[in-house]
This record gives structure tokens, C-alpha cells and sequence, in this order.
């Protein structure tokens, strides 16, 4: 680049869900100076319309037909993500168990992928610095030409043991399977499912602290940046 400017670096972070994606991404891109998008956020922002509009999410034709309608915006600021749809700031809403559990289906229709794909490379190719983006298929799909490609992974007891801390203690079983099941449908439809790029650095985070994972990843990136 002109003025020694340093070129733009684009991180792909994929894994099933509970794997630290957001938490990781969110803490490198704050340390590098990196925006940061959460594309699960879209995904579950684009299922709240859906429910809010009275679109049958079991119908994938409702749901095509629908795909164009919202304004899915995402701010990309490390430090304070935002999304909001129509204007509505919609980051509360999208955590509520009926989102959690339309998601699937809903990100599952081949037009809201490519809608909310499109956006996702809009916003990649504006970061000035560079992004850190995460989700399911972002380094198989949505930037298959990104600087580093990042999979982690985890037990699923240790996922549940997560997600259950986070839920106040919700019933480890039944979370152990809800995850599971919701990985089960992300990585078996059809179009653009969760999967690993074969050029990805696989990150077992089961033993793992979130700070071990974030030391990692940065190193990870400082060393494509040193051109190693
Ligand atoms: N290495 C780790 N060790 C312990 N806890 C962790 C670790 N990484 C993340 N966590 C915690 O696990 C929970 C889930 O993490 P996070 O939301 O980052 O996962 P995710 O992969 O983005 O999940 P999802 O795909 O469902 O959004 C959070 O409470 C987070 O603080
Ligand atoms: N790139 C992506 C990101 C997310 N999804 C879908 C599948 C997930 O179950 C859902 C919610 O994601 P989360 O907030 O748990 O990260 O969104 C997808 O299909 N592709």
C-alpha cells in the first residue's frame, strides 16, 4: 500500500456455537484495532423481524419472500457491537429463546443467506484497518480469500458448562442438547453450512482459559502480518 499504510487484515473465525467465537473476536479485534462483526447477530436480528412481521418461520417460501424487507445494520466497534433492524435496536430481543430457537430454520433459506451475505462483504471490504468477522461459514463462504482462518472448537461439556454459567444456571442437560441440536441443523442444510475451510487453524478451547484463546489468536495473526 501507498505511504506505508499497512494493508487491511481480514480474520475469519467460524465454530459451532459456544465455542468462544464472539467473546475471542470481540477481545482481538479490540486489542489489533480491528472492527468486528458478529454475523450469528444478523442472522438472529433478520428471525426477530421474521417473528415480528407474522412470517411462518416453519414456511422457507414465507421466508424467501420476505427476505428483502428489513434494514439489518451492524456497528462494528469492538467495544460496544450494535445491530439494529428498521432503526430498532434489536440486541436484547435476538437472545430470547424464541429467536434461539427459529434461528436455524430461518438462516437455512438460500435468500436470506444471500442477502445477509452480501452484506457481510460490504461491510468486510469497508473496515479501514481490518475485521474480525465471526459465524459458521464465513472462511468456507463469505471471504474465502481471508488472511487467516480461525476453528474453534470445544467439548460439548464444556459449551453447556458456558452457556449454562451464562444462563444462571439453566439445566446443564437439556442446554448440552439444545446446542447440539442447533449445531446438527447449522452444519447439515444445505446451503453454506458450518464447516471448517481445509485452510483453517483448528483452536481446541476446552481446556483453555478465553484469555489463552486470545493470546493465540493474536499471535496467530501478528506472525500473518510479519509475513511468517
Ligand atoms: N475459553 C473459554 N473458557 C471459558 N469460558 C469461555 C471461553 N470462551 C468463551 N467462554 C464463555 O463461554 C460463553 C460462550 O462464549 P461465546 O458467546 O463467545 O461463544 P460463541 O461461540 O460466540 O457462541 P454462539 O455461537 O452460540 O454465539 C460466554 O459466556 C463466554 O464468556
Ligand atoms: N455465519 C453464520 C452465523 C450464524 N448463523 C446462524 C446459525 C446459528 O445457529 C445462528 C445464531 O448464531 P450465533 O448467534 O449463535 O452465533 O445463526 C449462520 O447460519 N451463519
Amino acid at each position: 500500500m501507498e505511504n506505508g499504510a499497512a494493508k487491511p487484515v481480514i480474520v475469519a473465525i467460524d465454530g459451532p456455537s459456544g465455542t468462544g467465537k464472539s467473546s475471542t473476536s470481540k477481545a482481538v479485534a479490540a486489542q489489533l484495532g480491528l472492527s468486528y462483526l458478529d454475523t450469528g447477530a444478523q442472522y438472529r436480528a433478520i428471525t426477530w423481524w421474521m417473528v415480528n412481521n407474522g412470517i411462518d418461520t416453519a414456511d422457507p417460501s414465507a421466508i424467501a419472500a420476505a427476505a428483502a424487507k428489513p434494514e439489518i445494520l451492524s456497528g462494528t466497534d469492538p467495544t460496544e457491537p450494535t445491530i439494529t433492524v428498521d432503526g430498532v435496536d434489536v440486541s436484547g430481543p435476538i437472545r430470547e429463546q424464541d429467536v434461539t430457537s427459529k434461528v436455524s430454520a430461518v438462516s437455512a433459506v438460500p435468500e436470506v443467506r444471500a442477502r445477509i451475505t452480501e452484506l457481510q462483504r460490504a461491510i468486510a471490504a469497508s473496515a479501514v484497518t481490518g475485521i474480525v468477522v465471526e459465524g459458521r461459514d464465513i472462511g468456507t463462504t463469505v471471504l474465502p480469500d481471508a488472511d487467516l482462518k480461525i476453528f474453534l472448537t470445544a467439548s460439548p461439556e464444556a459449551r453447556a458448562a458456558r452457556r449454562s454459567g451464562e444462563l444462571k444456571g439453566a439445566d446443564l442437560h437439556t442446554t448440552r442438547e439444545a446446542l447440539i441440536k442447533r449445531d446438527a441443523a447449522d452444519s447439515s442444510r444445505k446451503t453454506s453450512p458450518l464447516a471448517k475451510a481445509d485452510d483453517a487453524v483448528e483452536v481446541d478451547t476446552t481446556d483453555l482459559t478465553l484469555q489463552q484463546v486470545v493470546e493465540c489468536v493474536v499471535t496467530l495473526v501478528e506472525e500473518k502480518r510479519a509475513g511468517k
